[in-house]
């Protein structure tokens, strides 16, 4: 195996209730990728790729601005609480694995807007303006809606069927869902993000095409490169989800060595339930809210700075 799957949102969304829950040979294809991978492109998602595109262009055009411009977008001058889930992060700023260190890359994390509130992770970024940043706040906010929804929907349902469940039943849980949209420039020869895990329920990452691949993905004992494959999305299921299923899925670890002449941009978004939530791993009469792993993740990465995810875990 040294290529990752392929499922096609658009086979996925072809729900037949007539004969049980609307479970179709795509499901029953992403059931066994989840248990095998936990890590898929995702085809046929409906975003345009000028719109993938243009978001990248104005995020370079961004990170390409004075570092003193940039920094009056920092996590210093976020609101929403944990300020660490907001702004632009310069070089060397996070630290997904403890033993690789800082990371070499640049981020700016944005969420979904909301009015400003005392609970974690809500309330507006400050973000850019037109005249700083041209078509920076309006791309990522376009493509946002578009994420939100023409692919994570889908996707929830896909994954209930998937599991035997009915179609809906992920979506009370995420009638208010977390989402941290991130851009990142990994600067030319020797840009890095450390092994880690994500720790959310999924992640949809669009990654900048170069016919060589800068993203890594352990699967099955070893460390595959994830290819880009163009007009394909990347999938890859986060901790919450491991443990909502009780370890049946898997959150894949994966990392960046971007070695190329050029720098890189990506887009993750990174899929939570709704900040009060609170879920039970199937099978046990454990009860769980997402926000308290979520704060604890946050801490480990920004405080304690031993790494994302499952990390700790990882040589
Ligand atoms: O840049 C990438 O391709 C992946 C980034 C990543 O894994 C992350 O930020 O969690
Ligand atoms: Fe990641």
């Amino acid at each position: 195996m040294d290529s990752l799957p392929i499922i096609s949102l658009e086979k996925l969304k072809q729900i037949d209730l007539s004969g049980g829950n609307g479970k179709n040979p795509e499901n029953q294809h992403l059931y066994n990728v989840c248990l095998e991978h936990g890590f898929f492109y995702l085809k046929d998602h409906g975003i345009s790729t000028e719109l993938i595109r243009e978001t990248m262009a104005a995020s370079r055009n961004f990170f390409e601005l004075p570092e003193e411009v940039k920094k009056q977008y920092g996590q210093d001058k976020q609101t929403v609480y944990p300020n660490t889930s907001r702004g632009y992060v310069p070089l060397y700023g996070e630290t997904l694995h403890q033993t690789t260190g800082p990371d070499m890359k640049e981020i700016f994390d944005l969420g979904v807007e909301r009015p400003t509130s005392d609970l974690p992770f809500t309330g507006q970024t400050l973000m850019p303006d037109d005249t700083v940043a041209p078509n920076f706040a309006s791309s990522h906010y376009q493509l946002q809606r578009e994420v939100l929804t023409k692919i994570v929907p889908h996707l929830l349902r896909g994954l209930a069927i998937a599991l035997d469940c009915p179609p809906d039943w992920f979506d009370p849980y995420f009638d208010k869902l977390v989402a941290i949209h991130r851009t990142i420039y990994y600067p030319p020869e020797g840009g890095i993000a450390g092994k880690h895990t994500d720790n959310g329920i999924f992640t949809v990452l669009f990654q900048e095409y170069f016919p060589t691949p800068s993203l890594r993905v352990y699967t099955k004992d070893n460390w595959i490169d994830a290819m880009c494959l163009e007009d394909a999305a990347i999938v890859n299921l986060g901790d919450m989800l491991q443990l909502w299923t009780n370890h049946l899925f898997v959150s894949t670890p994966h990392e960046v060595l971007h070695n190329l002449n050029q720098s890189r941009i990506s887009i993750p978004f990174f899929i939570y339930p709704n900040v009060n939530a609170v879920f039970q791993p199937i099978g046990t009469s454990q009860t769980i809210n997402p926000t308290d792993i979520m704060l604890k993740n946050y801490n480990s990465i920004w405080v304690k700075k031993t790494g994302g995810g499952r990390a700790l875990e990882l040589k």
